[in-house]
């Protein structure tokens, strides 16, 4: 199978060492530069630095050759999307239809509050695609520590397609035929790791912690029922699976930003030294928004927003949080 990567983040970089091992692989970046260096040292030192990348992968920076790549045999290719959120509308309306194609992007659209398949069928309708998501720290997929991912789509032979490209060695991949529950997982567990990140920072114990972690759960199960998901996935890779990975391993990046705004640090200044993106960021307000208008309760979500915002400190956020009436679980 022919396969093209587009975005040479952490993620993408990782995946596409992973599918280079078993097909062609061709791993796209927009920075030339970077591209060369990959191409020459095979390393990502930007991203994913000392971890050595396969012989095999194959680098470009001319998004139509890579896309070729994808295409060399008709439809037997396949594209993964690996930007942020934030060039998931682009790159998809770029993809030429007969090309099927999963994304990695984590999060709900700032501005429109879209989620990945609803981006899809508004810019590439007829598209075979989905989803591939589930608790993965990209660092330890490009170690090949053992990892379990979700590939979910309504299309059977897409999700096939994903298990044929990477299921194998040190990576399991499941099927689902929910994307919309595994994609609200993905988005949620973002703003909910910088909620732990929040209340580890300042010290709340683990029971704090643990209670976030179940009570941000049912939130994002909440929501996910109103936009159509179905309840079981929440217990899967993507609901709890991701929640437990972000809330408590300190790889992740939404987690360290709650930890640092624990520590009274601005978010500009915070942004300013993460060096990847922290997608919980951008999607939180957007989550909230998909909330409202659902008439979904999400008083984490709700806390995380007004502390990312300014409007709130996090002891008073927590002071708010557990002011809250008694009721039942
Ligand atoms: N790093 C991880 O462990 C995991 C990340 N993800 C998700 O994968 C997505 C990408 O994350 P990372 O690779 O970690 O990010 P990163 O911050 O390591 O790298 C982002 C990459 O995307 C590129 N990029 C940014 N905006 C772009 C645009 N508009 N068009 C094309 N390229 C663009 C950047 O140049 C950079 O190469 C995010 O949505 C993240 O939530 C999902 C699972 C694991
Ligand atoms: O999605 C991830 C793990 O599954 C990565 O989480 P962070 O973006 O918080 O690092």
């Amino acid at each position: 199978m022919q396969i093209t990567v587009l975005g040479a983040g952490a993620w993408g970089t990782a995946l596409a060492a992973q599918a280079a091992r078993h097909h062609p692989t061709l791993l796209w970046g927009r920075d030339a530069d970077q591209v060369a260096t990959m191409a020459r040292e095979r390393v990502n030192p930007r991203y994913l630095p000392d971890v050595a990348l396969p012989a095999s992968l194959t680098y470009g920076a001319d998004l139509d050759a890579a896309l070729a790549h994808a295409g060399r045999h008709g439809t037997d290719g396949l594209v993964i999307v690996a930007t942020p959120m934030a060039g998931l509308r682009g790159m998809l309306a770029g993809i030429p239809a007969h090309l099927p194609t999963l994304w990695l992007s984590k999060g709900f659209e700032a501005g429109t509050g879209r989620l990945g398949h609803e981006i899809a069928r508004e810019v590439a309708p007829g598209l075979r695609c989905g989803v591939l998501s589930g608790p993965s720290f990209a660092l330890e997929v490009a170690r090949q520590q053992p990892t379990a991912l979700v590939a979910a789509s309504h299309d059977e032979t897409l999700r096939d397609a994903a298990i044929a490209a990477l299921h194998g060695g040190s990576l399991r991949v499941y099927g689902s035929d929910d994307p919309i529950g595994v994609e609200v997982g993905g988005a949620v567990k973002n703003v909910l790791a910088i909620a732990t990140g929040i209340a580890d920072g300042m010290d709340l114990g683990l029971n704090a912690r643990a209670a976030l972690i179940t009570r941000g759960l049912a939130e994002m199960t909440r929501l996910g029922l109103a936009l159509g998901a179905r309840a079981e996935t929440f217990m899967g890779l993507s609901g709890l699976g991701d929640l437990v990975l972000t809330a408590t391993g300190d790889l992740s990046r939404n987690r360290r930003v709650g930890l640092l705004l624990a520590q009274d640090r601005t978010l500009a200044e915070i942004l300013a030294t993460l060096g990847h993106v922290a997608e919980g960021v951008y999607s939180a307000h957007t989550v909230l928004d998909r909330a409202q208008q659902c008439g979904v309760d999400m008083p984490i979500t709700a806390a995380v927003v007004a502390v990312l915002q300014g409007r709130m400190s996090p002891r008073a956020a927590v002071g708010l949080l557990m002011q809250r009436e008694a009721r039942n679980e």
